[in-house]
């Protein structure tokens, strides 16, 4: 019978990886945990909770917030308030970052950015979606944590990883020192591990993109969609698409399939729909350390300068040859030239 290894167990094992390591990063991963499991419970039975539907508020980013948008941020920022290892949040449902003030927790030594449910369009269809969460270390003096803690590259994140609501719910994280997937097993309430060093295919047969909005793709994206569809046995091709709306659950399925997801500039979404700071940094430092790549058609999305706390990015994130052949149709086209196409200029194709 294989031992069962608890995602608490896994983390104090890890500690060892980390000499100067004082357990604070390790108690933050637990308390993350926590709020996941009883926003998983909620999750799970939300035909019956009075949990669906909207909430009759706007977020910052103008959109309709759900009654789980909300459920679930109050309880991971509740956990991590109560865990006193987090002095500030920044969260895509407040407008502003949250400073815990609390005596245990104004001076920890963490930040924690978070899309506390990610994949809203797909709560009340009982489709999988997920959490988003990235950690920081506090660069601000002692009590002063602010904006500046979280407008960190990407390269300075300290660890990253989501939480999907599926099938079954798992957590899935970085440290920096490879990815590691824990499953839920609600007979004991606690995250198992399930999937140790998971790594991407360098290549897969699954793009992901939202072909509804093709007329408004750059021409980059459209002649890589074109080329996925193209027949050529020799290079798998087409490929399938495959698109849930969650990027949780798209990336999900791509991290252990192999595939591309790509969310581009639209004339809808000029600087893109994603945001920097609590979805593409958090993905694409998971998605980097098993192996594949993540940018913005460009740059390497964990180089990205972040200048705002909401502020959006195209992503192409995946594996790392079919990023990489995206990168080369979008080299056609610099990011000057898309935003002309957006105001109409002719293309040079
Ligand atoms: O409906 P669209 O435009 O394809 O957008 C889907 C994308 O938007 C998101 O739902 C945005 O995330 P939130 O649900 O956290 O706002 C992603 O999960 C998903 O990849
Ligand atoms: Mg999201
Ligand atoms: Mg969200």
């Amino acid at each position: 019978m294989k031992a069962v290894k608890t995602l608490g167990q896994f983390i104090i094992e890890k500690q060892a990886d980390f000499p100067y390591a004082k357990g604070e990063l390790s108690r933050l991963l637990r308390d993350i945990g926590i709020a996941a499991k009883i926003v998983n419970r909620e999750v799970n039975k939300a035909g019956l909770a009075d949990i669906l539907g909207d909430a009759g508020t706007m977020n910052i980013q103008g959109e309709g917030q759900k009654k789980l948008d909300v459920y679930a941020n109050e309880q991971f920022i509740s956990a991590l308030q109560c865990g006193g290892e987090c002095c500030m949040v920044a969260s895509e449902e407040n407008d502003e970052c949250i400073h815990i003030e609390s005596e245990i927790s104004k001076n920890a030594k963490y930040v924690v950015a978070i899309d506390p449910l990610d994949g809203s369009s797909n709560i009340d269809v009982n489709v999988g979606v997920g959490t988003i969460f990235s950690i920081y270390r506090r660069i601000s003096p002692d009590g002063k944590a602010g904006l500046p803690d979280v407008l960190q590259r990407g390269t300075e994140q300290v660890a990253a990883g989501y939480v999907i609501y599926g099938s079954s719910t798992m957590m899935v994280y970085t440290t920096g020192k490879g990815v590691n997937g824990f499953t839920l097993d609600p007979s004991i309430g606690e995250f198992c591990l399930s999937h140790p060093n998971m790594s991407i295919p360098d290549d897969g047969v699954i793009y992901s993109i939202n072909e509804g909005y093709y007329s408004h793709f750059p021409d980059g994206v459209k002649k890589y969609i074109k080329y996925c569809q193209v027949e050529d046995t020799k290079t798998n091709r087409p490929y399938t698409s495959r698109y849930i709306g969650s990027m949780v659950a798209d990336l999900h399925r791509n991290l252990i399939k192999g595939g591309i997801f790509i969310y581009p500039l639209t004339a809808a979404a000029p600087n893109g729909k994603l945001r920097l700071v609590y979805e593409c940094n958090p993905m694409a430092f998971i998605i980097e350390q098993a192996g594949g790549k993540a940018s913005n058609g460009h740059n390497r999305i964990l180089e990205l300068d972040v200048t705002e706390l909401h502020q959006r990015s195209a992503i192409f994130i995946g594996s790392k040859n079919m990023v990489a052949k995206a990168e080369e149709m979008m080299a056609c086209f610099s990011p000057q030239r898309i935003k002309k196409n957006f105001e109409g200029e002719v293309c040079l194709q």
